[in-house]
């Protein structure tokens, strides 16, 4: 009897050479046969394959087309996948996330494979590189990025669930994990003149420690949430999705702290928009287009930014025409395009640029709004006004409560009666109630604070006297009265 172990060689050998002539004969086929057998028999080959093979594939590309556009997608399945990845998958990298610089963000590395269970349903999810050719005769001072995807493969028999279901879940838990990952940044034009530079936006202000009436204090956080969710709205009415805000006050009421609580409180990005260092219309056009959706674009002190306050440019107006020159030289003065103007503002607020896509809101703070250019003021541009003013009795106890936790004291009596007559800044009464030293206590600060209330009093008395005194005829001095003529 012959073994069949001796009879191997042999079986191989037949099956070796009849794979050779099949792979042949396929060749044959495939350069000689007519063009539409060839794509037909493609076809059918195709065909073959997906119904010897259960499994369904998604692929998800880092780049769109040839202009290799970023793909969203990409990004939160990565962020998705950091998630269970680090569980399951043996080779990981970690790279710094895009928007927050003190954290890693593990992935998996290429041609790396990881499993993910949804409602019972197991999926695959593998990392891969698309391979490109080499370019022998190219030089390229740019050279083409590596085009990374995912793939997520599954059975076909869960199809529908899982392009419906698990594909979405995907996307939002990747995108709450890219939120959670994000770190707010603020943006300055200050230093490198022309672009944004930026750092981490860390500003603990939050509304709830803001010293402000609870009741205005809600109806500016109703304002922003609408307007954070009303993007269908201003689509429907044809607007731009932004909204103007002009903060007025004295010095240290608050104006820039309400910036940095919008901000927390949206989860916006912030661009202090330094205008004094922005060259020309043309310049400030530019930065704003590189501004990002979701965030507050704040000009500070606006009347004190170069030639926009209505007075100053009256008064120009005015000596213009008094020397003699013709009118519509500030017009010139905008098109040489030497120095940022109202117009090249009021372009800003409402002109094209603002249609970039996403939300934005604008802000400007001044000490003066009297001095403000109507145009610049009017309801359209500059949305909501929002006054800042001297503390109330209502904001010191916001204070009280920021500054010493205290919610009621023997001694918060005094302070609402001193506080109704005089006039003191939510900054100054900030700075009274804090402790200067360890020995300080809580009734060190607020007797601290009476004291000043006390004294701010007394001048302001005086001050009131001295004014009164000034407006009375003095006797005296006077000169004496002409007597009627007859
Ligand atoms: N309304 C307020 N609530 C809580 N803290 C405040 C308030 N106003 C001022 N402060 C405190 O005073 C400091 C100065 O306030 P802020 O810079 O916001 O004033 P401002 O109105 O922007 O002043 P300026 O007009 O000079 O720019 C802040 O750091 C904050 O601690
Ligand atoms: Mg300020």
């Amino acid at each position: 009897m012959m073994n069949p172990v001796m009879n191997m060689p042999g079986t191989w050998g037949t099956m070796g050479s009849t794979l050779l002539t099949v792979i042949f004969f396929w060749d044959m086929l495939r350069r000689y046969c007519p063009p539409e057998l060839r794509r037909y028999l493609e076809k059918c080959s195709i065909r073959v394959s997906q119904f010897l093979n259960p499994y369904v594939q998604i692929s998800i590309h880092e780049y769109l087309g040839s202009h290799l556009r970023p793909h969203e997608a990409y990004s939160i399945v990565e962020a998705y996948l950091s998630l269970n990845s680090s569980k399951h998958a043996k080779r990981l990298k970690a790279e710094m996330t895009k928007d927050n610089d003190s954290k890693l963000m593990l992935s998996m590395d290429e041609y790396e494979k990881t499993t993910d269970e949804f409602n019972g349903v197991q999926v695959k999810w593998i990392s891969g590189k698309v391979a490109t050719p080499p370019r022998p005769m190219s030089f390229s001072y740019f050279p083409e990025p590596e085009k990374r995807y995912y793939k997520l493969k599954f059975h076909k028999q869960y199809k529908e669930m899982i392009t419906e279901t698990y594909l979405e879940h995907v996307i939002k838990k990747g995108k709450e994990i890219q939120a959670r990952n994000r770190q707010r940044k603020l943006y300055t034009n200050g230093h490198s003149k022309s672009y944004w530079s930026h750092i981490v936006f860390e500003h603990p202000a939050k509304f709830e420690t803001l010293a402000m009436e609870e009741e205005k204090k809600e109806e500016i956080i109703e304002d922003l949430l609408t307007f954070t969710k009303s993007k269908d709205f201003y689509a429907r009415i044809g607007k731009a999705w932004k909204r103007g805000y002009l903060l007025y006050g004295p010095p240290g009421t608050g104006k820039s702290t309400m910036i940095a609580a919008m901000a927390n409180l949206l989860d916006y990005d912030v661009y202090d928009l330094e205008l004094t260092s922005v060259k020309d219309n043309t310049e400030l056009r530019r930065l704003l287009t590189e501004t990002t959706a979701k965030s507050i674009i704040v000009i500070e002190d606006i009347d004190c930014s170069l030639d926009l306050t209505g007075q100053r440019t009256k008064r120009k107006e005015k000596s213009e025409t008094e020397s003699g020159k013709k009118e519509g030289s500030r017009k010139e003065k905008e098109e040489s395009g030497s120095k940022v103007t109202l117009s090249g503002l009021l372009n800003f607020i409402d002109g094209l640029w603002s249609a970039c896509a996403g939300e934005r809101l604008i802000v400007f703070t001044t000490n003066y709004v009297d001095k403000l250019d109507p145009a610049l003021t009017r309801r359209g541009r500059m949305d909501k006004h929002i006054e800042l003013s001297y503390c109330k009795y209502e904001g010191f106890k916001v204070l009280a409560y920021n500054y010493l936790e205290l919610e009621a004291h023997p001694l918060f009596q005094s302070v609402a009666e001193l506080i109704k007559e005089v006039d003191i800044t939510p900054a100054d009464v900030a700075e009274n109630l804090m402790p200067k030293s360890a020995k300080e206590g809580p009734e060190e600060c607020l007797l601290n604070l009476i004291h000043t209330l006390e004294e701010a009093k007394s001048r302001q008395i005086t001050k009131c006297t001295q004014e009164l005194k000034d407006k009375e005829p003095n006797h005296d001095t006077a000169a004496p009265q002409q007597k009627p003529e007859i």
